[in-house]
């Protein structure tokens, strides 16, 4: 790089760092003025006096009062604005920009330069001096070399002639270093972003998204955005860059809150929360479908994700759990709510002093009295409302009740005030004066029973979900899933069991729930407009039926890795031919990523290996030391080994984790390590926090997050004798960015007979 464009770069930089700070300071007076005015309205709300004395003069304070709130409202508003771009202009400050494009626009004499950065900003309305980088010209920074490149506005493609790309690295107001390309994003920035140190926070790729990356970034077409992609492809890089980008495109229509992702494990939310405010955008709603449920369903003990990882199916339960977790079973619980608008719908008594006040069958009479072309939905409304104008109409039979009366006699005379309230106290009998405080009395007493009427109380859901379950067998060809009417018929009294202990497997959780909004009619959350789903090789098809039946109106992107399928394993395969059914085809895109920007060269080459269709991983070209496998015959020598390779890692300064496979072996290591007196932390579940230093962490926890140093612990053969743990042990290893060490106690696991010997050290 000449010296000339240092020279002219770095003047072009001082410019626009000088109008960047005569913004902020214009933008800081207006906030202290702004701030001032809503503290002078706040104070002038004593002004608006109250007047109720005639019509006009109602009429007049409610204007007033209007007026005030409108005033409150624009300098909210102003206020608002202004601290936003206080924001974005103070992150400005500190990297004003990281690229620069020369382009020509087909019949344009001359070519233009945008510099682009992590918002906009101009001096006047129409010179901007830096783009957003999600503005539709910035997508030709990521999309393509020099030379044509196509890109999308909002009215359609456009080509551009690139003339040239340049990247910037800048500390402190100085340019460090330019780097001109001809590639889309240039391999050595990656490299430059990938080689540092990991943290116990996921940061922004802005600078370096790939091509196929920012297509998912960028798509705002389909219905059902699929992401298939390797470990460490940037999926969840990717996805929280497409957050931001959204929020941009369609900001003033859409706020943080209609954006909901689904996330494997709580950790994996604390790992990732630093991004969206580090782009200057608020965090989206963050759940676990776990979560999701228990919300929902809260005095439920629903089955956590130790308790899902460690249970151990037969045969005949295997194939139940993957019955219930298909679409076929989702079908069938709809098809089984259309037969309830015929019948069979079970009731419970809605009970007032210990008996029966609206009794079962009355509520029955009642909800099937109408005619059959009600919904279920609309059925329960009418019922629901026929429930508490009945109600209404019992509280005048009740106020001659004895223990209204007695209720009346043992007022204390603070009750009695505060049942009079307002109320003027001058009554034209004794009588109607019993009959107020009776009827005070009395609709305070029915208050539980119209809360039962508006929650539906008079549904008894658990019958009917254990009555759902009963009547399968009739309903579907339960061989066809290899299930014996015994297994079944036992599997169905074991859930009525647990579910008398108020536990619950997640796969009958999310029937219950459906069954439950199907009878309700509840129609889902239509506010929500993005819903984010990673890690969805650990759904299953009934999950994610529910969870597009739960967000009407939501438009749905899916990340996965089917080679990290740990909880679903085999069905996953199955997953995506029955995503594939739920969604228009027309209205689905897939994108594929198959580069891996997490691991060295060395350990994406050794764990692309283990799986059998490993082959199309294709390796960032980083490298880094060979991964090390270490066998033992005894625990004790494991252990010294461990503890040595912390000590190393430390001094390295490197963040090291240790994945156990369960979270027992995760409690042994813990002991071994503080009777060593060395430091770790071990994460038990997943709503702990991820914290600094070293950590012990059991297998299903360590889904989606990285560690600069990842010791994998005890794969020997007892560990993990089975293919089916492939998936697990290809997870665990592709968490692993720089150094991945592999320890053994007794024979090492078969697993590994199909990695090339040249992969790995040997100790
Ligand atoms: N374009 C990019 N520029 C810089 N870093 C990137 C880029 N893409 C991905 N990375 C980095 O690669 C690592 C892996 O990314 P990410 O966690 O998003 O992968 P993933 O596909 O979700 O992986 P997994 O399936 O294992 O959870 C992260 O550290 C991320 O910051």
């Amino acid at each position: 790089m000449t010296d000339s464009n240092y020279t002219f770069e770095q003047k072009y930089l001082d410019e626009v760092n000088e109008k960047l700070d005569i913004a902020q300071k214009k933008t800081e007076q207006e906030l202290a003025r702004t701030s001032n005015d809503r503290a002078d309205i706040e104070k002038s709300w004593g002004d608006v006096r109250i007047k109720t004395s005639t019509y006009e003069n109602i009429l007049d304070t409610a204007l007033s009062v209007r007026q005030q709130q409108q005033m409150l409202i624009e300098r909210q508003n102003s206020f608002q604005n202004a601290t936003n771009r206080l924001q974005t202009l103070k992150k400005l400050k500190v990297n004003p920009y990281f690229a620069r494009i020369d382009f020509q626009e087909k019949g344009e004499e001359k070519a233009e330069t945008i510099y682009i950065g992590l918002g906009s900003f101009s001096d006047t309305p129409d010179h901007f001096l830096i783009y957003d980088w999600r503005a539709p010209i910035s997508s030709i920074y990521y999309d393509g070399g020099l030379g044509n490149v196509e890109y999308m506005t909002p009215d359609g493609k456009q080509n551009v002639d690139v003339k040239l790309k340049r990247q910037f690295q800048i500390e402190d107001g100085v340019i460090v270093t330019i780097f001109d390309t001809d590639e889309a994003v240039g391999d050595q920035m990656l490299l430059d972003a990938l080689s540092g140190e990991s943290d116990t926070k996921m940061k922004s790729i802005v600078t370096t998204i790939q091509k196929e990356q920012n297509k998912i970034i960028r798509n705002t077409s389909a219905d059902l955005l699929f992401v298939q992609g390797a470990a460490g492809s940037g999926k969840t890089a990717a996805v929280l860059q497409r957050v931001a980008y959204l929020l941009y495109r369609y900001r003033g229509n859409l706020n943080s809150g209609q954006v909901v992702l689904f996330s494997p494990n709580q950790l994996f939310n604390d790992y990732i929360d630093q991004v969206l405010p580090e782009l200057g955008e608020q965090n989206m709603v963050q759940m676990t479908y776990y979560q999701y449920a228990m919300r929902r369903l809260p005095k439920i003990q629903v089955e956590t994700l130790q308790e899902r990882f460690e249970e151990h199916n037969d045969a005949a339960n295997e194939n139940i759990t993957r019955f219930k977790g298909s679409l076929a079973f989702f079908k069938l619980v709809a098809k089984y709510a259309q037969t309830l608008n015929k019948g069979n719908l079970r009731f419970k008594d809605i009970n007032f002093q210990g008996k029966p006040f609206f009794d079962k069958e009355h509520v029955a009479k009642i909800y099937y009295g109408y005619n059959e072309q009600y919904k279920l939905g609309q059925r329960l409304d009418a019922t629901k409302e026929r429930l508490a104008s009945s109600l209404n109409g019992r509280i005048g039979n009740e106020l001659k009740e004895k223990w209204v009366e007695e209720a009346i006699q043992n007022l204390t005379k603070t009750e009695i005030d505060s049942l009079f309230g307002d109320q003027p106290r001058e009554f034209a009998s004794e009588e109607k004066e019993y009959n107020f405080l009776a009827r005070k009395i009395v609709v305070n007493a029915f208050k539980p029973i119209a809360t039962a009427i508006h929650r539906n109380r008079f549904i008894n859901v658990n019958a009917q979900f254990a009555a759902f379950l009963r009547s399968v067998p009739k309903m579907t060809d339960l061989s066809k899933w290899d299930i014996s009417a015994t297994d079944w018929e036992a599997s169905v009294e074991r859930t009525v069991t647990e579910f008398k202990t108020k536990q619950m497997t997640l796969a009958d959780v999310s029937t219950y729930l459906y069954l439950y909004d199907l009878i309700t009619g509840k129609h889902g959350e239509r506010d929500i407009r993005f819903v984010f789903i990673d890690e969805i090789q650990d759904y299953s098809a009934f999950q994610l039926a529910f969870l597009k039946f739960s967000f009407p109106k939501a438009k749905f992107t899916m990340l996965g890795d089917l080679n990290q399928a740990i909880f679903t394993k085999e069905n996953s395969k199955t997953l995506l031919h029955e995503l594939g059914s739920m969604f228009d085809p027309e209205k689905t895109s897939v994108v594929q990523l198959t580069k891996t920007y997490r691991s060295t060269q060395q350990i994406t080459d050794f764990s692309k290996e283990l799986l059998v269709n490993g082959e199309q991983i294709i390796a960032f070209n980083r490298n880094g030391a060979k991964p090390v496998l270490a066998q033992f015959d005894t625990m004790a020598a494991m252990e010294a080994r461990l503890i040595k390779q912390i000590e190393s890692n430390n001094a390295a300064h490197e963040t090291t984790a240790i994945i156990t496979k369960s979270l027992a072996e995760g409690l042994a290591v813990d002991a071994v390590l503080k009777a060593a007196n060395v430091k770790a932390t071990l994460i038990r579940s997943e709503n702990q926090r991820l914290v600094p230093g070293v950590i012990i962490v059991p297998s299903y926890l360590a889904k989606g997050l990285e560690f600069d140093a990842v010791v994998a612990w005890d794969i020997s053969v007892t560990n993990y004798p089975s293919e089916s743990e492939r998936q697990l042990i290809y997870t665990i290893a592709s968490r692993a960015m720089h150094e991945l060490t592999l320890l053994a106690c007794g024979p090492v696991t078969p697993l590994l007979d199909r990695v090339n010997p040249d992969l790995y050290e040997v100790e």
